[in-house]
């Protein structure tokens, strides 16, 4: 029996799934199997799909009012509740994740993306300003939203769908046509995507998905494109710069999340279980593939020694296992090229001089996952502040413990840093709270919890975290120009 071809994913340009010569594999993560093969869009397909925008503006979408969009995001919604199940599958397939986290995070949050922002287009108000004149008759300002055209969107690998809806949802509510371009080590979930938003009705063109890898690929080249008005881009700080410098002659608007390098700080007064459950979540979730994850953890001085065995004895216990199972805490990586990555600074940390507290390589199971991307997960002591490992994003389930004495002394230390995204605080004393997060040079603060999200909120961070915030009014601000009509009375 001849093995099934492996199934060829399509991009989805102009209302059409169209397929390129060139293709590239896709890769699992947990045995290395081949799960599909993908399109390669050229420089002339991604331009396509970019005229292919440009005319749905012009076409029924330019008419709609922000009422017949905010509809059309909620059928997208109902399209991908109604097959929910098969983007968990797709979304679990190309990353290797916890099932019950693709349910509970992935596709979860891509249906609240698309309702939130239905609903905050549908609602968003005007400004509008009275002034007086010389004549006393006086004047009257108000403002208008419109949309900024075409946008690219360029999404990364580790929350695949939930990262591209985060910008998608918001590019359509405000009237845009757009042109998606997910990583290359992720691409199942977004087709799917852009098979709901056929089905929806959602006019030609409006949406187009366009596969391949970045560099010298559909990436590189969607940067590169004189058509598009603007670009979204989630991903490494280094590619960030050098879109930044693809689109600086046409003067584009650009919206960044980028790297981090964050920190998670548990002072004495810190409620000390909820703490060690709080980093080991900042840590280890995703296998710390989150740009949110806490790579470097400082704990006081006074419960040091008792935090760094309580963390030791839970990573030890993290279950590494295969998606489907239950009670599974941990999956691989995204490809054994980012575990190659990882695996480098898992043996630079030695040669840093770290002491490997838990982990530090790869598990064996005697099964397929052998073949998979997988990592142990690992806990570091003893490594300088500025440390290769306490400075660089490793991207991988991996933290080094530190103490330190003092406020003034940790908030300094949390912010020397390159990177500026997130900060998690542990501590019961209200005052602290307040006073060290506004201190923390960072885009994101959370205090005792993680990851807690509310949508309305700006996401963003600051130094080489990004440029810009997405995020309730945040993101329609972002989407759309902002014009003011000064009426003399
Ligand atoms: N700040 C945030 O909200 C946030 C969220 C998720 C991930 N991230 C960051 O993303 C990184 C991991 O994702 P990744 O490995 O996919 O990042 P990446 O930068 O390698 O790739 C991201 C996307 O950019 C494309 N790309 C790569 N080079 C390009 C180029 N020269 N021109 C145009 N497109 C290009 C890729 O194909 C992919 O679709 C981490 O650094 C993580 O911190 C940040
Ligand atoms: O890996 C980074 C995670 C980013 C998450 C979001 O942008 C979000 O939750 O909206």
């Amino acid at each position: 029996m001849k093995p099934e071809s492996p199934a060829l994913l399509r991009h989805y340009i102009g209302g059409e799934f169209v397929a390129s010569a060139a293709t590239f594999d896709n890769i699992a993560p947990v045995d290395g199997r081949l799960l599909s093969r993908v399109s390669e869009a050229d420089r002339a397909t991604v331009e396509s799909a970019v005229a292919a925008a440009r005319r749905a503006l012009s076409g029924p979408w330019g008419k709609m009012s922000v009422q017949q969009r905010s509809a059309m995001l909620h059928k997208i919604a109902d399209g991908i509740e109604a097959r929910f199940d098969e983007f968990v599958a797709a979304e679990v397939a190309d990353t290797g994740r916890p099932v019950h986290q693709a349910r509970s995070l992935d596709i979860a949050r891509a249906i609240t993306n698309f309702r939130t922002f239905a609903d905050l287009a549908a609602c968003a108000n005007s400004d509008a300003f009275e002034m007086p004149t010389a004549d006393g008759a006086g004047a009257l300002n108000y403002t208008v939203r419109k949309p900024l055209g075409v946008v690219g969107i360029i999404s990364p690998w580790n929350l695949p769908l939930l990262l591209l809806t985060w910008k998608v949802a918001p590019a359509l509510a405000c009237g845009n046509a757009v042109i998606a371009k997910p990583s290359e080590e992720s691409p199942t979930s977004a087709t799917l995507l852009a098979e709901v938003i056929c089905q929806a009705g959602v006019p030609a063109g409006v949406f187009n998905l366009v596969h391949g890898r970045g560099a010298d690929s559909a990436g590189q080249f969607l940067t590169q494109s004189a058509g598009i008005d603007a670009l979204t881009f989630t991903g490494e700080s280094r590619t960030g710069s050098t879109i930044m410098k693809a689109v600086a002659d046409g003067v584009k608007e650009v919206s960044f999340e980028l790297g981090g390098k964050n920190a998670a700080v548990v002072f004495a007064d810190a409620d000390f279980d909820a703490a060690v459950a709080g980093v080991m979540r900042s840590s280890f979730t995703n296998s710390g593939q989150v740009c949110l994850c806490s790579e470097r953890v400082y704990v006081h001085r006074s419960i040091y020694d008792k935090f760094v065995t309580a963390i030791k004895q839970k990573v030890q216990a993290l279950r590494i296992g295969f998606p489907e199972e239950a009670d599974v805490d941990m999956g691989p990586l995204i490809s054994h090229g980012h575990r190659d990555k990882v695996l480098s600074y898992y043996r630079l940390a030695v040669e840093e001089g770290a002491t490997v507290v838990a982990g530090g390589g790869v598990p064996v199971f005697g099964d397929a996952r052998d073949e998979g991307a997988y990592v142990q997960p690992t806990v570091w002591t003893g490594l300088p502040d500025n440390a290769r490992c306490n400075t660089e994003e490793i991207f991988g389930p991996v933290c080094h413990i530190a103490p330190f004495d003092d406020e003034e002394e940790i908030i300094a230390r949390v912010n020397d840093s390159k990177y500026g995204l997130a900060c998690a605080l542990w501590t019961t004393n209200l005052s602290r709270a307040h006073r060290v997060a506004r201190r923390i040079h960072v885009g994101l603060v959370w205090v005792n919890t993680w990851y807690l999200r509310d949508l309305r909120t700006p996401f963003g961070g600051v130094k080489l975290s990004g440029l810009g915030r997405e995020g309730g009014r945040y993101s329609l601000d972002f989407y759309s120009d902002v014009a003011n009509i000064c009426i003399k009375l």
